[in-house]
């Protein structure tokens, strides 16, 4: 029996998210969370014919968060404020930095083995936020934790098989590693399959497409809010991914992971001198079983991104890693 719990589950993600999960065959039980409109979303998805229960749980009454998280085995975090134009990702952390802290203590007392899916912003943040708050609490496995860039990834495959005149851009895959924020997202084109072949301008424009695709909802969103249904469908990808791995099904995908702990992670650390990044990822009953590293097949143009990757991260890591070791005055 698979408990999954949605954490910002009334939200714009949270909902769409929260019916794909109902519908899925890897998830008999829903625990929908949220501060405002949980039991709501709850009563409405408990009407649709695919069997399981689900029950909707808010932050201010009794079984709040205690009573979402107990016998969680996934919980996927969409919890937050989204982006309006003119903001950058980074510009969400003073207020989501808190939100997913409040979250994962929950996690930590109520559901420490779970499988923990961060979508919430800045997710090159909000994860190294997440692992500190276990690790105070002694339950940080590494296996088990990932921040969700499916969304570049499916970009990346929309936007290469549009470039490419492929019909189905779900017969392309394009890896994409590093973080989940503008140049920190670092498309290589090059080990695309199948193998495609784009250069020069071409190459730039759909590069910088990739990096900024969210801005491109932000801006088409008119100040109501970032990707919510194309997120929902990532998340959804990324969730079932975990779940299938965890029934010991074949299972990859790319998560930004904490390097040490997941076998191969130590590789990649030793090149790209950052602890967190996002890799490929095989899924197992653990959780991640490996990270590939393929950093070292990208192309001279690709080494350059990464570059410019890292050093993007480098900062965006130390501010979630130093909003738990010193919490700022309220
Ligand atoms: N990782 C990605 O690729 C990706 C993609 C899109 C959006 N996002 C991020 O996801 C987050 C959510 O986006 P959205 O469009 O769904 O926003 P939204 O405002 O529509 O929904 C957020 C939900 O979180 C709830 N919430 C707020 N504080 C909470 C708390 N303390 N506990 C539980 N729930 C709480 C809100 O009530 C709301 O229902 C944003 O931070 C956004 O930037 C990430
Ligand atoms: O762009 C955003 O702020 C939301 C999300 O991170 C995205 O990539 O769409």
């Amino acid at each position: 029996m698979v408990k999954a719990v949605v954490a910002g589950a009334a939200g714009g993600i949270g909902q769409p998210l929260s019916l794909l999960l109902k519908l899925s065959p890897y998830v008999d039980e829903l625990a929908l969370y949220d501060v405002v409109n949980s039991p709501g979303v709850a009563a409405d998805l408990s009407h649709i014919s695919t069997t399981g229960p689900v029950k909707g749980y808010l932050a201010k009454d009794e079984a709040g968060l205690k009573g979402a998280l107990t016998g969680a085995d996934i919980v996927v975090i969409p919890a937050g404020i989204p982006r309006k134009p003119g903001m950058t990702r980074d510009d969400l952390f003073k207020i989501n930095a808190g939100i997913v802290q409040n979250i994962i203590e929950g996690i930590a007392q109520y559901a420490p083995k779970a499988f923990i899916l961060i979508i919430s912003n800045p997710v090159n943040s909000t994860v190294p936020i997440a692992a500190e708050v276990l690790k105070k609490h002694n339950v940080f496995d590494p296996k088990r934790l990932f921040g969700v860039t499916t969304l570049d990834s499916v970009r990346a495959d929309t936007f290469t098989a549009e470039v490419s005149s492929i019909k189905d851009p779900k017969s392309v895959h394009v890896p994409v590693v590093g973080g989940h924020s503008g140049e920190t997202i670092v498309p290589l084109l090059s080990l695309t399959t199948p193998n495609v072949s784009i250069q020069g301008e071409t190459r730039d424009k759909l590069v910088n497409r990739i990096q900024f695709g969210g801005d491109e909802v932000v801006k088409a969103k008119d100040g109501a809010g970032s990707a919510t249904l194309s997120m929902a469908y990532a998340g959804f990808l990324f969730a079932e991914a975990v779940l299938k791995g965890a029934k010991g099904e074949a299972a990859t995908a790319a998560a930004y992971i904490h390097l040490d702990g997941v076998t191969g992670g130590s590789e990649i650390k030793q090149k790209v001198g950052v602890d967190y990044f996002a890799v490929p990822v095989t899924f197992g009953p653990e959780g991640a079983v490996k990270a590939e590293n393929i950093l070292t097949k990208a192309n001279e143009y690709e080494q350059q991104l990464l570059k410019v990757a890292i050093d993007g991260l480098k900062g965006n890591i130390s501010k979630g890693v130093d909003f738990v070791a010193n919490p700022p005055a309220n």
